[in-house]
């Protein structure tokens, strides 16, 4: 591990991975992934309005409506989902594995108040692989807790440039964004925060 990384219960942080224009093009390639797939407050299964905005780039999104949660080919507006930004894929492939690339990047958007309860992503085929997660713009508040539901949890702040692999004995870990702290990165024009997570589905 680098000086840089830190790892709590089996998730590996990579502070600063990175740096400033990194983040800016990512955001760039981002909002033409939004231009065509535009981001959406999906449904919970309960019938609440998730407080995240989302959208998806690659093979499949992910979405949650009345039926559940699952894996679709297409955003709701009909149309596929554009592909996975190369600049994403090259994060994925220095810290995870060249031999397969994610089918899904879950985009998150987090605006102000928003937050994400704690949750596993166990929708994917295959836990062998790990969940890759991107943080830009605001600092969000991240709790990990365990494989089961409940119990003690760390919580870490996460701030712009930094990348988490979820995997191994964590990859089915509990894990949400308690809160950010709304304006406190200016990468975004309008602020709040981006989340980027990247699955390999089936
Ligand atoms: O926003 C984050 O840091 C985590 C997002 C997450 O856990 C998810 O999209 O499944
Ligand atoms: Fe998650």
């Amino acid at each position: 591990m680098d000086m840089d990384t830190v790892e709590i219960r089996g998730f590996r942080i990579h502070r600063g991975f990175l740096d400033g224009p990194a983040q800016a093009a990512l955001v760039e390639d981002l909002r033409d992934v939004a231009t065509r797939a535009p981001m959406f407050s999906p449904m919970t299964p309960y019938g609440k309005p998730m407080r995240v905005k989302m959208t998806s780039a690659g093979k499949y999104g992910w979405m949650s409506d009345k039926s559940g949660y699952r894996y679709v080919t297409q955003h709701p507006d009909g149309v596929e989902w554009p592909a996975i930004p190369q600049r994403v894929l090259a994060v994925w492939q220095a810290l995870v594995s060249c031999e397969r690339t994610p089918d899904c990047c879950l985009v998150n958007y987090y605006g102000e108040g928003a937050r994400m309860g704690m949750h596993q992503d166990r929708d994917e085929a295959d836990f062998s692989w790990p969940v890759l997660s991107i943080s830009l713009g605001d600092e969000g508040l991240f709790r990990i807790g365990n494989t089961t539901r409940g119990g003690k949890t760390e919580s870490i702040w996460l701030q712009s440039g930094d990348v988490v692999v979820m995997g191994g004995d964590a990859r089915l870990t509990y894990h949400g964004v308690d809160k950010i702290r709304f304006g406190s990165s200016t990468l975004l024009e309008k602020g709040g925060r981006i989340n980027l997570t990247c699955r390999v589905v089936d």
